[in-house]
């Protein structure tokens, strides 16, 4: 039996695979009907939102924010990104990772939230920085209108409407709210103004996960999968597993074989 210690292995330099490739790339393909009507329900309520809130995945900050809502949805609006799910990250990259998020821009402000957490942290600056941003900005046709409108959009299941109902929870003390789950696509449809706040009278709109119908790279698609925006049967695990491995090489993160 040859032995090899583990030390003996890392100074080996072995050769890893330079990129990563996919037996097909039709698992990376996922735009059921409910997304395409969901998008243009979104588009129709625009008219009566103020603010729109994106909620994303912290673990993969740069990658995998639906393009599309750069033509469709965002742009009018004040936008506010939040990352979500930083009980999953390494949290003294935050900073870091807010300088880089700012510079790439794409929002007018960006909170980190931890959803799992009981008191959500992150969730009490946002509707504070919601306000100052619709303050500053022109309400079109909503100047005389005294509530006001938000809209939460996002990928599937990075937490929007366990997002919205820590809000709702944390200003009016409520329960319920939005359905949530463990799998991607559990909002099928925009949801009727739910009340989030009544000093000021805040409404929000919960919307369907939207996976962009074209992934720009396979990696992207990948990283995607890996935090669960799709569904697992879809993608496979051995694909996932495979990419998994071909991250930590490339990124010389051995600690799994140990
Ligand atoms: N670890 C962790 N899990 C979270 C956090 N926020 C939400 N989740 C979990 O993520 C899963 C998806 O949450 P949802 O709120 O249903 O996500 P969604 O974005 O509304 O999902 P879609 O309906 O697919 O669009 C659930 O299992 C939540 O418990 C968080 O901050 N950290």
């Amino acid at each position: 039996m040859v032995h090899v210690s583990l030390r003996n292995f890392c100074s080996i330099t072995p050769k890893f695979r330079d990129y990563f490739k996919l037996p097909n790339n039709n698992v990376l393909r996922w735009f059921p009907g409910h997304m395409n009507r969901g998008l243009k329900d979104m588009e129709n309520k625009l008219r009566s939102v103020d603010c729109i809130i994106e909620v994303h995945d912290a673990r993969i900050p740069l990658s995998g924010r639906n393009p599309q809502f750069k033509n469709t949805v965002c742009g009018i609006k004040p936008h506010i990104l939040i990352l979500n799910k930083t009980d999953l990250i390494d949290n003294k990259k935050l900073p870091d990772i807010e300088k880089v998020v700012k510079k790439e821009g794409g929002a007018n402000d960006v909170i980190f939230t931890n959803c799992r957490d009981e008191k959500c942290k992150g969730v009490q600056k946002v509707l504070p920085t919601v306000m100052q941003l619709i303050r500053n900005s022109t309400r079109y046709n909503r100047a005389e209108v005294k509530e006001f409108s938000l809209m939460v959009i996002g990928v599937p299941n990075v937490g929007k409407s366990t997002f919205l109902n820590h809000i709702r929870k944390s200003n009016i003390k409520k329960g319920g709210g939005a359905p949530t789950g463990a799998k991607a696509g559990i909002t099928r449809s925009v949801s009727n103004r739910i009340k989030v706040s009544t000093d000021p009278l805040v409404y929000v709109f919960d919307t369907p996960g939207i996976w962009t119908p074209y992934i720009p790279d396979i990696e992207t698609g990948m990283k995607l999968a890996l935090c669960e925006t799709t569904q697992d049967h879809l993608v496979q695990f051995l694909n996932m597993a495979d990419y998994l491995l071909y991250w930590f090489n490339k990124n010389k993160q051995f600690s799994a074989v140990e």
